[in-house]
C-alpha cells in the first residue's frame, strides 16, 4: 500500500504531458487557418492597440470653467431713449459660471410700485365684483389649491375699469402689472452677435498628476488680445465669437435671440500623455439644443433692478429672453501601464483560438476527406481485451480543450488516452 501511494505521488512529481498535434497539409485549410491568423492579429494591433490604446491606463478629468462676455449694445426706445448695454447689463448672472444667459431681448415693466391697479383682462376679467371673489375666481380659473395663481398679486375683490372697453379684477400687486403680450421684433440687443466670450478652462487628471489649462503654449498675451476662434484659423483661441458659436451649432442667431434657446459648448481633451503634455489640446465643439416645443418655446425669465424714489422703493422689471450658454467639459489622460497591457496581450492570444476552432469545424465535418481527418485526428482504443477487470474511459478531444467524444468500457487494458489536433 505505502509503495503504491509512493509510486503514485513520484508519477505526479515527475510527469508531464504535452498535447499531441496533427499536422495536416491541405490547402484550403492552412490559407482559412493564416488568414484567421492574420486577421486577428491585425485586429490586436490596429485597432486594440493602436486605435484604441489598449496599453494604456485611463484617468478622468477635473475641471474648472470661468468665462468673460465683452461687447456693447445700443438701444433706442421710445420714451426711453438711447441706452447702451454692456456685459454687466446682459449676463446672467455675472459673475462668469459655466452656466450663463446672454440677454439678447426683453420686455420691461418700468416704474413698478407697490400698490393697487388692475389685473391683465385675460388673466382677471370681471363684470362685477363677485367675480373677483377669490372662490369665484378659483372656479372660473378651475384652480384648486392656490388662489393666487396666475395672478401677479393679491385679489381686493372690486372690479374695475382696466381701459375704456374692458373690466378686470383689481389687485395689490407691484404696479403697473407686466402685460408681455408682443415679443420685440427684432430683438433689441440682436448685436449681441458679435459680442465676445472668453472661456478659461483649467483641467487635471488626477491619477497622472497632470494639470493643464486651454491657455496652451501657443496662447500668448498678444495672440489672445487680437484672436477670434475659428475652427480651422484658429482653433485654440479662448476667444469666441457669440455669432459664430451659433452659427456651429446649426441654429439661426435671429431666430435664437428673438424668444431665447439654448446652446452647449462641449470642450473635448483626449490626451495621449505617453507624449509630453505640451500635445494635450482641447477641441471645441458647439451644439444647438433644439427647441421644437410650441406650447413652451425659448428661454425666459425675469430680473428686476430697485431703486427708490422720493423714499418710496421702485423697480423696473424685465422679461429677459436670452440664449443661455452650457459649457461642457469632457476628456480622458492615457498613459502607458504594464497591467492593462498585460490583459490586452492575454485577451488578444485568446482570440487567436477562433482559428483553431474554424479549422477543426472544415476539417471534421467540411471536407470531402473529413473522414480521413477524423480517423487521424483520434486515436481508437482498443477495448476487446478480456483478461483487465478495470474500467476504462477514453476521452477524445479538440485542442481548444473541448470534449469531443467519450467511451467506456470494462475488460480494457488500463490506458487513458488523450489526443489532440491541430491544423
Ligand atoms: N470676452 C472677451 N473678449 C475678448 N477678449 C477678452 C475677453 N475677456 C477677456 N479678454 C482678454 O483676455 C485677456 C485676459 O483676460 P483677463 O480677464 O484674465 O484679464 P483682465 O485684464 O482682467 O481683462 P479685462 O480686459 O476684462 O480687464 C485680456 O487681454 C482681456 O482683455
Amino acid at each position: 500500500m505505502g509503495l503504491k501511494m509512493k509510486e503514485k505521488v513520484s508519477n505526479f512529481l515527475f510527469e508531464y504531458d504535452t498535447p499531441r498535434m496533427v499536422l495536416v497539409r491541405d490547402k484550403k485549410v492552412g490559407l482559412t487557418f493564416r488568414m484567421i491568423q492574420v486577421g486577428v492579429l491585425a485586429y490586436i494591433i490596429g485597432w486594440v492597440f493602436v486605435y484604441e490604446k489598449g496599453y494604456q491606463n485611463v484617468d478622468g478629468i477635473i475641471s474648472s470653467v470661468s468665462v468673460k462676455i465683452k461687447g456693447l449694445a445700443v438701444t433706442d426706445l421710445p420714451g426711453v431713449g438711447t441706452e447702451i448695454w454692456d456685459a454687466v447689463d446682459y449676463v446672467f448672472p455675472p459673475q462668469g459660471d459655466s452656466s450663463f444667459v446672454v440677454m439678447t431681448n426683453f420686455i420691461t415693466t418700468a416704474d413698478q410700485k407697490m400698490g393697487y391697479c388692475n389685473e391683465l383682462p385675460d388673466v382677471a376679467p370681471c363684470e362685477t365684483n363677485d367675480d373677483c371673489k377669490i372662490t369665484a375666481f378659483r372656479q372660473s380659473q378651475e384652480e384648486t389649491n392656490d388662489p393666487s395663481m396666475g395672478l401677479s398679486g393679491v385679489m381686493t375683490g372690486n372690479c374695475t375699469t382696466y381701459d375704456n372697453k374692458t373690466k378686470s379684477c383689481q389687485i395689490y400687486a407691484w404696479c403697473p402689472v407686466e402685460n408681455d403680450y408682443t415679443v420685440p421684433k427684432p430683438p433689441l440687443l440682436s448685436q449681441a452677435e458679435n459680442f465676445t466670450l472668453f472661456i478659461k478652462n483649467s483641467i487635471s487628471f488626477p491619477r497622472h498628476e497632470v494639470t493643464r489649462q486651454n491657455l496652451v503654449e501657443s496662447v500668448t498675451s498678444s495672440y489672445l488680445k487680437k484672436c477670434i476662434y475659428h475652427k480651422e484659423t484658429d482653433p485654440l483661441c479662448p476667444v469666441f465669437r457669440l455669432g459664430y458659436i451659433v452659427e456651429q451649432s446649426g441654429r439661426n442667431f435671429s431666430e435664437l435671440a428673438y424668444k431665447g434657446g439654448t446652446i452647449s459648448i462641449v470642450i473635448d481633451w483626449q490626451c495621449d500623455l505617453d507624449w509630453p503634455v505640451r500635445y494635450c489640446k482641447p477641441i471645441y465643439e458647439f451644439h444647438g439644443l433644439q427647441d421644437e416645443n410650441k406650447v413652451s418655446q425659448g428661454f425666459n425669465f425675469r430680473h428686476a433692478r430697485y431703486y427708490k424714489e422720493d423714499g418710496v422703493s421702485k423697480r423696473t422689471l424685465f422679461k429677459v429672453f436670452g440664449i443661455r450658454f452650457d459649457i461642457l467639459v469632457n476628456g480622458q489622460g492615457g498613459k502607458f501601464d504594464i497591467i492593462p497591457t498585460m490583459t490586452t496581450i492575454g485577451s488578444g492570444i485568446g482570440i487567436f483560438g477562433v482559428a483553431t476552432v474554424v479549422c477543426d469545424l472544415m476539417l471534421l465535418h467540411v471536407l470531402p476527406k473529413r473522414n480521413y481527418y477524423k480517423e487521424k485526428k483520434f486515436k481508437q482504443a482498443k477495448t476487446d481485451q478480456k483478461d483487465s477487470q478495470e474500467k476504462v474511459e477514453v476521452y477524445t478531444y479538440s485542442q481548444n480543450g473541448q470534449q469531443l467524444n467519450s467511451s467506456s468500457s470494462e475488460n480494457v487494458y488500463d490506458t487513458q488516452l488523450n489526443t489532440y489536433n491541430s491544423c
